[in-house]
């Protein structure tokens, strides 16, 4: 019965204790015993257990009892990271109310405030709670009182608890029967569902996530996905849970469940899209949908050029699981062959990179991340770039366009004006600026490329790690853009070239060069680094020549030190990209995060 089913989320800053809360909750359910529970039954992903981060998100369908009623507690778990808010938006949209995690010992940031924004848009039911109240440092009513400063939310009603010892969650688990709505839909309408998950089993095939809104699916139901039109008959059906799934015949109104329809692929299931019954369609898809897209791209390139077809191989299995990642082959004078790869953020680049490197055994170098770009050319046509070598000429382009983010600061008073000035640096925008007690909101929006370079361990180093930092895209806007390339040894090389505003290119082009000479060894000639727009040279260093003298040490004498010292450099430039007669180390591909 849908007046009996709750269906919450978990919003909290990294830290904060979701994982630990979410698997609380699971034991005071008897969803796991004692024994089962390994530590962090939520976070079942290898990278998700070494660097606690949660990246898919996973749900757990509970029952409780109080007072002779029995309840279905749905417990939707939200991906942590900026770079998934796409999937924390969908997940956000499944469910009723959302648990507002702060915790005590450190107060509001800005991934609480980002995602209460999301909750705000889905009109969820917040629950302020209050983690970590076992520490001796903890000051619940301070931050309480945050809560209300920088979100506006009434806290009159709100949990003190502990995830840890397990303090105060009963009773949170009864505020959550008490004021999380129960869903409303409408049980004899048609079939409405929402994927908001999808990953890959390898018994079972592709398997959607969903949450029914109205009608219910059934076994043997045929079901059409109405963005992407794929129509297929339901194998089996199943209520989620992260060690015992149980199979039903039917998903009812109001609840979620997992879907088997024996596809061998992802993609007709999008997370965001609707499910509706084939012959009995609803009207209206659920609103909202657009496909996951990229935001991030590099091209990443086997550094033995034979192993190019093993790193298709390893894209391919990858995104068996991952739709959100896509590549197409590309080629660099620099580089060989290799594959341009888009990424929704910094964060899962790292982690494609390294799954790539670590359960497929292969060795890449990575190009520096760049977002889209596109652009109106002269004749009318729009392209879009995902590579800064790729931009046409500029007696072709009529404007470029670039993404823009909006971010959310919070900082201590006594950094405000280090990150203002990084903030313009960056070509940030002002928005907002609020005091919170000691600290400072700020919201900016900011050219989403400014922040893929290293914007992050610029703000932490400015604020001495205090800051936190949270953003959202916003869309395209025009920019004053050029491309800047480089020339090494007066060839230029395409992997280097990237986009700059016209306006700091001097600087930045000046920036890119030094940084590329501490990087690029001396060579037996002389090598010019120069940075050049269109034909015009903007700047220039010099890498000197080491001429013969690597042994010139030894005095023509000693044969053996000679020997040892040259296949000492021989061996230096394996790990090496010869362009031209120049041997380029991988670092220096990623010499412009450091202007
Ligand atoms: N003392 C104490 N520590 C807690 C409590 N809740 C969580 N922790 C600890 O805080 C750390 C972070 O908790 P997690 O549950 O991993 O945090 P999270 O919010 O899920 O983090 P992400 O998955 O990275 O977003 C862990 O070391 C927990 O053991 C609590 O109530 N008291």
């Amino acid at each position: 019965m849908q007046k009996n089913i709750r269906n919450f989320s978990i919003i909290a800053h990294i830290d904060h204790g979701k994982s630990t809360l979410a698997d609380r909750i699971i034991q005071e359910c008897g969803g796991i015993s004692d024994r089962e529970m390994t530590s962090q039954v939520m976070d079942n992903m290898d990278i998700e257990k070494e660097r606690g981060i949660t990246i898919k998100a996973q749900s757990v369908r509970l029952d409780y009892s109080l007072n002779g009623e029995k309840y279905v507690l749905n417990l939707i778990d939200t991906p942590g990271h900026v770079d998934f808010s796409y999937e924390v938006s969908r997940s956000l949209a499944s469910s009723e109310g959302a648990l507002l995690i702060v915790d005590s010992t450190q107060g509001v940031e800005a991934q609480t405030i980002a995602n209460v924004y999301i909750a705000m848009d889905n009109d969820l039911e917040l629950l302020p709670v209050v983690n970590k109240i076992d520490l001796p440092s903890a000051d619940p009513m301070r931050v309480l009182g945050e809560v209300e400063e920088a979100i506006g939310l009434d806290c009159t009603e709100h949990n003190l608890i502990s995830a840890k010892t397990g303090l105060g969650v009963k009773d949170l688990i009864e505020s959550i029967i008490k004021r999380v709505p129960a869903p409303i839909g409408d049980e004899t309408a048609a079939t409405k569902a929402l994927i908001y998950d999808s990953w890959f089993d390898n018994y079972l095939g592709a398997l959607a996530l969903v949450r029914v809104y109205d009608g219910s699916i059934k076994k043997g139901q045929t079901l059409r996905m109405m963005n992407t039109k794929v129509e297929h008959q339901v194998l089996s059906l199943m209520y989620p849970h992260p060690i015992k799934r149980a199979d039903t015949m039917e998903i009812k109104t109001g609840e979620i469940g997992i879907v088997v329809l024996g596809l061998k692929t992802l993609d007709g299931i999008a997370v965001g899209d609707t499910m509706t019954d084939a012959k009995n369609p609803t009207k209206e898809p659920i609103d909202g949908f657009e496909p996951a897209k990229p935001f991030v791209f590099a091209g990443l390139y086997p550094i033995e050029t034979d192993k190019f077809e093993d790193l298709r191989e390893a894209l391919n299995k990858l995104k068996l699981n991952d739709s959100s990642i896509s590549f197409e082959p590309e080629s660099s004078m620099a580089l060989g062959s290799g594959f341009r790869t888009g990424f929704l953020g910094m964060l899962h680049m790292e982690v494609i990179k390294e799954r790539l490197e670590r359960e497929f055994d292969l060795d890449l170098i990575a190009t520096a991340p760049t977002v889209v770009y596109e652009v109106l050319k002269k004749d009318g046509e729009k392209i879009v770039i995902q590579n800064p070598s790729e931009l046409p000429e500029p007696n072709y382009i009529e404007s470029i366009f670039e993404p823009y983010v909006k971010a959310t600061i919070l900082v201590p008073d006594e950094f405000l004006g280090n990150v203002i000035k990084l903030l313009n640096d960056k070509r940030g925008v002002q928005l907002k600026m609020d005091y919170i007690g000691a600290r400072v909101l700020l919201e900016y929006n900011i050219p989403m490329n400014e922040i893929v370079m290293d914007f992050y361990d610029k703000l932490k180093s400015t604020t001495k790690g205090y800051a936190s930092f949270d953003y959202e895209p916003i869309g395209f806007k025009e920019g004053n853009l050029k491309k800047l390339d480089v020339r090494v040894a007066g060839d230029i090389v395409d992997a280097l070239s990237i986009i700059v505003p016209e306006d700091k290119s001097v600087s930045r082009g000046r920036e890119f060069v030094k940084a590329l000479k501490e990087l690029i060894p001396r060579q037996l000639f002389e090598v010019a680094i120069q940075a050049s727009i269109g034909n015009t040279i903007i700047a220039r260093e010099t890498v000197k020549s080491m001429g013969k003298n690597v042994t010139a040490k030894c005095y023509g004498g000693d044969i053996t030190r000679k020997r040892k010292l040259l296949e000492k450099q021989k061996a230096g430039k394996k790990r090496m990209k010869a362009i031209g007669k120049v041997n380029v180390p991988q670092e220096a591909f990623m010499a412009v995060l450091k202007i």
